[in-house]
């Protein structure tokens, strides 16, 4: 059976992408297309829909889906706790809807955030650095948040407190956002796509772990397997790596 998939921003720079790559995809077709002014009910014939548009819609959107019995993929970033505690209160009424958030799709990116929150309580010093294209719209990145709340449980599991940091006068916050107790820095450069360094340091060493996306490809894998596995996986599951046998 040939899975019907909506896109949600099928314009954008991730959307058009993502539908090219669903059509070459074995199994599945996109069947709507839906970009800003559209009715979202071009999406009522779909079984998944996959949605890469901002941070201020992708809830409107997820809404529609669930209350529609329609499965979501979704890759926009700014899902804050509350925002996900919401999402479940949405499925509690359609059980048998599935949503998966994932904060980055790429391969490279679910490992290295896993490398990261394995990483966190061997360290008193952990910095992320995220860097960006100048066109994205939000910061922190919304793996760059994942990766800092991964760290921040770890962290806290272990007993470990603020990093060390004498700095008593930042006057323009120079040192960052503060995201679960973890300093987050963002960059935004023409040039890039989307990378992420996270720095950890203890006594006499420091460990680095980067990710670098050079294309937007690199998230299409990610993409086609959750839209092939969320037919099967009703309720909400964030992270691409709940799918992945990791
Ligand atoms: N999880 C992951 O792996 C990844 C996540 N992302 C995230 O995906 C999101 C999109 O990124 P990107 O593709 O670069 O952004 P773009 O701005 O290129 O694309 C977003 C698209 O959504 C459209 N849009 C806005 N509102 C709506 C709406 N209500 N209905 C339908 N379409 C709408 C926009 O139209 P218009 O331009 O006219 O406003 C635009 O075409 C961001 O939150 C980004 O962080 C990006 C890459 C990977
Ligand atoms: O906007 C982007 O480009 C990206 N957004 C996601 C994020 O906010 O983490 C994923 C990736 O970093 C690319």
């Amino acid at each position: 059976m040939t899975i019907r998939v909506g896109v949600l921003g099928a314009q954008g720079r991730m959307g058009a992408e993502v539908c090219r790559a669903v059509d070459a995809a074995e199994g599945m077709e996109v069947v709507a297309k839906i970009d800003v002014g559209d009715d979202i009910s071009k999406l009522d014939g779909a079984q998944v829909v996959v949605d890469f548009t901002h941070p201020d819609v992708v809830m409107d959107n997820v809404k529609y889906a669930v209350e529609h019995g329609i499965h979501c993929v979704v890759g926009t970033s700014g899902f804050s706790a509350a925002r996900l505690d919401t999402v479940s209160e949405w499925l509690a009424a359609a059980p048998e809807v599935g949503v998966l958030i994932a904060p980055n799709f790429a391969i490279g990116a679910v490992l290295s955030m896993r490398f990261a929150e394995m990483a966190a309580k061997y360290y008193e010093s952990v910095e992320i650095i995220e860097l960006h294209h100048p066109r994205k719209a939000d910061a922190p990145s919304g793996t760059a948040a994942h990766t800092a709340r991964l760290i921040g449980a770890a962290r806290a599991a272990a007993g470990l407190g603020l990093a060390p940091d004498a700095t008593t006068h930042d006057p323009d916050g120079a040192r960052g956002a503060l995201v679960d107790d973890v300093r987050v820095h963002a960059v935004r450069l023409s040039g890039l796509i989307a990378h992420q360094e996270v720095l950890f340091g203890g006594p006499g060493e420091t460990l680095t772990i980067r990710h670098d996306s050079t294309d937007r490809n690199s998230f299409m894998p990610g993409v086609v397997l959750a839209v092939r596995s969320i037919v099967d996986r009703p309720g909400l599951l964030v992270g691409l790596d709940k799918l992945m046998d990791l």
